[in-house]
């Protein structure tokens, strides 16, 4: 294992290489404290107002469910998708297996810095101080057996056992992606003819790009002090996550009654939805973006894969014109990659360690009525 490890990789106080797997205690640079002062509430079915919903695509009024969802929470469980559930367990197997692998053999793909994909901490953990109880591995369906390669150079058994998966999943991903959005373009009250001219003019469902970003979430000695992933939002279209059967994933609520965390169940079979940045903006604040984080536990590790569709990069996002209506766009048109150095300046404004609420996100920045804005706190809701 090198001294010095690759900037992008978690490191103790000394500068190397810390080994979240065999640690005993949280040191002080994994420990993020005043981070859980707000309650947690149980997500489940029967939790009233804090249930996560649920949407099955099966259902003739799964659309009038998305948009409820979508407007209220940003986020659901969808059901009734497709993706078979036994494909979905060999995904998670095979993703365990690849992190269950020595240190070294991992760090032949370690991302180095500039680096969008490898493995490593992810995106955000280089605008933070603390180091999250996490590592991760970044990859597109157009370097996937390149990175894979890197971890499995004999190209063998396990290399071609894991592409094979990992292939079958990305087909299947890619096509839920594309029924989905359809799904939203319907909930958000657009009409076929509609629709067709929003795809016609922009061409959003084949130009989405797709980015996967597999989570290892060790076992944690001291969970009250340590956090998974930071809460942030993410910043595409939307995003599937398939968690393990091991909960961990938390949406942010408002009150009344109080601020609080809610705790995604671990249903089987079902994926997670949460609706990222970008796609507010498109849809003109209607949809809106989920305010999420991860913790861990002491028990068991966890994993999940997030699966994120963002539009080309240098293709600039404006609220639809068949949403906006008659009305004024709430948001200025930006590119993803331009929405990345919004980010990085949202969190380095508000000290990037703060609960959510407290500064201004990158959305409040790029809010149009926020230009002439004083830089006050601001509330989303
Ligand atoms: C396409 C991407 C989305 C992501 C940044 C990235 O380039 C690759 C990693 C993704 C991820 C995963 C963990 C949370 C997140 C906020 C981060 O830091 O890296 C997301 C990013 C995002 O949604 O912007
Ligand atoms: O691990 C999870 O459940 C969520 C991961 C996540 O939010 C992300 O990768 O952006
Ligand atoms: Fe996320």
């Amino acid at each position: 294992m090198p001294s010095t490890p690759p900037s992008q990789l978690n490191k103790d106080p000394h500068n190397r290489y810390f080994d979240l797997g065999a640690a005993r205690e949280v040191p002080d640079t994994h420990a993020w404290d005043g981070q859980h002062e707000l309650p947690v509430v149980d997500g489940g079915v029967g939790a009233g107002d804090d249930a996560v919903p649920v949407v099955d695509m099966r259902d003739p009024r799964a659309a009038e469910a998305v948009a409820r969802a979508s407007e209220q929470w940003g986020a659901f469980l969808l059901e009734g998708h497709g993706v078979p559930t036994e494909l979905l367990a060999r995904v998670e197997a095979g993703i365990a297996g690849m992190f269950a692998l020595p240190t070294p053999e991992k760090m032949r793909a370690a991302r180095h810095d500039g680096d969008l994909y490898g493995y490593g901490p992810p995106l955000i953990a280089s605008y933070v101080s603390k180091n999250m109880w996490s590592e991760g591995y970044t990859l597109t369906p157009a370097n996937l057996h390149a990175e894979f390669r890197k971890i499995w150079p004999d190209a063998g058994q396990h290399y071609r056992h894991f592409s094979g998966v990992m292939e079958e999943f990305l087909k299947e991903m890619r096509s839920l992606a594309n029924r989905l959005m359809e799904l939203f373009l319907v909930a958000l009250g657009l009409t076929a003819e509609q629709i067709a001219g929003v795809e016609a003019e922009h061409n959003l469902t084949e130009s989405m790009t797709e980015t996967m970003h597999l989570n290892w979430y060790p076992k944690c000695p001291d969970p009250t002090r340590a956090l998974g992933l930071k809460g942030h939002t993410d910043s595409g279209f939307f995003t599937f996550v398939l968690q393990s059967q091991v909960p961990g994933l938390h949406l942010f609520r408002h009150g009344p009654p109080v601020d609080r965390w809610v705790e995604v169940p671990a249903v089987p079979g079902a994926l997670i939805v949460n609706i990222g940045d970008l796609f507010q903006i498109l849809t003109n604040g209607r949809f809106r973006s989920v305010y999420h984080r991860v913790v861990v536990n002491r028990e068991r590790e966890r994993i999940s894969v997030a699966y994120f569709l963002i539009p080309p990069a240098d293709v600039k996002v404006a609220p639809l014109k068949e949403v906006v209506g008659g009305g004024k766009p709430a948001y200025r048109a930006l590119t993803w990659s331009e929405s990345i150095v919004v980010r990085k300046e949202a969190f380095a404004n508000h000290g990037a360690d703060l609960e959510f609420g407290k500064g201004r996100t990158a959305l409040d920045m790029l809010s149009i009525s926020s230009d002439e804005d004083d830089g006050a706190e601001h509330h989303r809701d």
